[in-house]
């Protein structure tokens, strides 16, 4: 279909600015919190990254959908996570022979509304000043004022848990269950390639929905505990904090990432708070203070851990830092067999110079 013939579609930002283009995926109507990823490629993982619930993602590298998509191995979850997407052009042919489909069809069938045609360098430094914000899109309503009062129902993301709504309802193991490595998962929106990485180096997991009594995980008996990535905000989930509390007190090592990190530092007694736009992309310099080695992580978080209580904290100590804004990125329990990162050692999509964290909780667990 040429550009032309290509149905209009808005942008509604809710301090009422308004964007226009072309539609992508399904027609129709939503909304959520905006925020970008700068990341170049593993589009697919960020749609179906469940930390990624209830957001508007704005993907700023220029071609979307080039390279299609594959039905499992680049999915994060078991589907789209994301509210709607924006982005500058968006390809309707896709070139891979691999590929499962087109973007096209994969967000018609996942009921995924989009617009493309933006200028989304403009939109990304509009916000970078503004900051973060709700937004709405359409491609059946294109009346702005309509959308900006359809976007007073879209709540806001501080205050909002909403692990419950995307982690596992039931419990479910995965791995070698001879291995003698077992890891409880606290499953706060965990993505797969987290629980893949700890299977190729032989652990075997058990994922437990995220309001799990710390007693069941217990009774379980694992060697470790791991406290999921996720959505929402992390000052919503006293249920988490207690769990970790808990699992603290019976000296079993434990590792946290992303959210899993924030509801560690909680636990700790550190506060989080909400930024000014986030971090999301695959080429944030974070130092390791331990080894004095940088490494480019990807990073998807809008919250995070206050540094200045980090530093009053006596049985904390911080072991990694944003290079960029010297925001917290890594922390270790100097009383206790627990640390965590901000970032995703993962990565999926990103590169993979963190992945040694994987090794270091293995390591504490065998020990
Ligand atoms: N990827 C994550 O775990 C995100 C954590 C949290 N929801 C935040 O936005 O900061």
């Amino acid at each position: 279909m040429k550009h032309t013939q290509q149905p209009e579609a808005l942008l509604v930002l809710q301090d009422g600015t308004v964007y226009r283009g072309l539609a992508l995926g399904k027609i129709g109507t939503a909304g959520g919190e905006i925020c970008f990823n700068t990341g170049m490629t593993g589009y697919q993982e960020i749609y179906t990254d469940p930390s990624y619930y209830g957001q508007v993602i704005i993907n700023t590298t220029s071609h979307i959908g080039n390279y299609g998509v594959l039905n499992n191995a680049e999915q994060e979850s078991g589907g789209v996570k994301i509210r709607a997407m924006v982005c500058n052009f968006f390809s309707n042919i896709h070139s891979r022979y691999t590929a499962d489909g087109s973007l096209q069809e994969y967000f018609e069938k996942a009921g995924i509304v989009g617009i493309h045609g933006v200028d989304t360098r403009q939109l990304v430094r509009y916000i970078r000043s503004k900051g973060v914000m709700n937004c709405i899109i359409s491609s059946e309503i294109l009346d702005p004022a309509v959308l900006l009062a359809e976007l007073q129902k879209v709540p806001d993301m501080a205050g909002l848990e909403l692990s419950s709504e995307v982690c596992t309802q039931e419990s479910y193991e995965q791995g070698d269950p001879e291995s003698k490595l077992r890891v409880a998962v606290l499953d706060l929106g965990v993505k797969k390639s987290i629980l893949s990485n700890f299977n190729q180096r032989g652990v075997f997991c058990k994922v437990f929905p995220a309001k799990t009594p710390y007693t069941e995980l217990a009774a379980w008996k694992p060697n470790g505990y791991f406290i999921a990535n996720g959505p929402g905000d992390p000052a919503a989930m006293p249920y988490a904090v207690e769990t970790v509390k808990q699992a603290l007190d019976t000296e079993t090592p434990l590792f946290g990432i992303c959210l899993g990190h924030q509801i560690l530092s909680l636990a700790s007694g550190i506060s989080t708070y909400k930024m000014h736009n986030g971090h999301r992309g695959l080429n944030h310099p974070v130092k390791n203070l331990i080894t004095g080695h940088c490494e480019v992580t990807s990073q998807n978080h809008g919250f995070a851990v206050k540094a200045d209580e980090v530093m009053d904290t006596d049985n904390v100590e911080l072991t990694h830092i944003n290079l960029n804004d010297k925001t917290i990125e890594g922390i270790r329990r100097k009383d206790k067999p627990a640390f965590s990162v901000q970032y995703h050692p993962e990565s999926s999509p990103g590169p993979h110079d963190s992945h040694y964290l994987f090794d270091q909780f293995i390591g504490m667990m065998k020990e």
